[in-house]
């Protein structure tokens, strides 16, 4: 077990990507802290979770609030020490990409997904990291971030720029607190079929070119994304900081 008994938040945990790393933290030990969105649609699932995190003889707690809201971090780090003593590990992870063209781009969806994905991301590492500091026993902080960091996207012009900064926010980040033994690290997942993807891939001439330029032969699955993200979170990783992990099926090095 590599975190044994740590507690760890992760942000849009209900499903997806943010699930499957609950799930593996569970699986190595971990409590977790659930967050979602708030929205009523989404609590089932946090519920759903915290059941199957308990059937792992682990415990959970979910906190619903919108990513975006600069207040959001601070419930989670509440919810992380009152339910669990402190915070070891927090995973940033909610995100939305609202495919769509450039030049028409209407501002709010502009807005919405750099509030959602980088915004809330800066105050919530923030509320994490001065826990941490507090706690004075370090810890691992680790953004989702994407492939999307490091190449474009015709319909994802408001979303790359997103993952390009929460990459370099983790980098600014490592360097801010590797003086308190906090570690934060980026991981950038390449095509990963999830309900984020699902209507653009639902597309089978655009699904089957995604899994022709992965050299893996297939597109990745959440539960692709969990190892990575608890090997960072753990002791393995004690040296690795400012990080960038790809995790893509070698999507991103396969130019011909
Ligand atoms: N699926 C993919 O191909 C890739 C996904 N990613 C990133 O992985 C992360 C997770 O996405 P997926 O699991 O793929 O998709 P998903 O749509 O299944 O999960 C996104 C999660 O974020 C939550 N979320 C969305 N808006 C929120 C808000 N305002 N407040 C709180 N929670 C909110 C959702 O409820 C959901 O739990 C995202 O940051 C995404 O950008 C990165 C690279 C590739
Ligand atoms: C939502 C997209 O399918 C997904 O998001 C990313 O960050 C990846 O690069 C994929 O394009």
């Amino acid at each position: 077990m590599l975190l044994k008994d740590k507690s760890v938040i992760i942000t849009g945990a209900s499903r997806g990507i943010g699930k499957a790393a609950a799930l593996e933290c569970a699986r190595h030990g971990a409590n977790v802290v659930i967050g979602y969105s708030g929205r009523e649609s989404s609590k089932p699932k946090a519920e759903k979770l915290i059941a199957e995190i308990n059937e792992l003889g682990r415990r959970a707690v979910a906190v619903g609030a919108p990513a975006g809201d600069p207040e959001t971090g601070e419930l989670l780090v509440k919810a992380a020490v009152d339910n669990f003593g402190g915070v070891d590990v927090f995973v940033n992870n909610a995100g939305i990409c609202p495919f769509h063209s450039f030049l028409d781009m209407p501002k709010e969806i502009y807005l919405e997904t750099v509030n959602t994905n980088l915004n809330g991301a800066f105050f919530a590492v923030q509320a994490a990291a001065n826990q941490m500091k507090k706690q004075g026993r370090g810890g691992a902080i680790i953004a989702v971030s994407s492939i999307s960091a490091l190449v474009g996207g015709a319909m994802q012009t408001h979303y790359t720029p997103t993952k390009a900064g929460v990459l370099s926010l983790m980098q600014s980040c490592a360097v801010a607190l590797g003086q308190y033994g906090i570690r934060c690290n980026a991981v950038l997942p390449g095509t990963i079929e999830t309900d984020i993807n699902a209507d653009d891939l639902s597309d089978k001439e655009k699904h089957d070119y995604m899994v022709s330029r992965t050299p893996l032969g297939r597109l990745g699955k959440p539960e692709d994304i969990g190892g990575p993200i608890v090997f960072l979170a753990s002791d393995m990783a004690s040296y690795v900081t400012g990080a960038s992990l790809l995790v893509d099926g070698g999507m991103f090095v396969n130019l011909q």
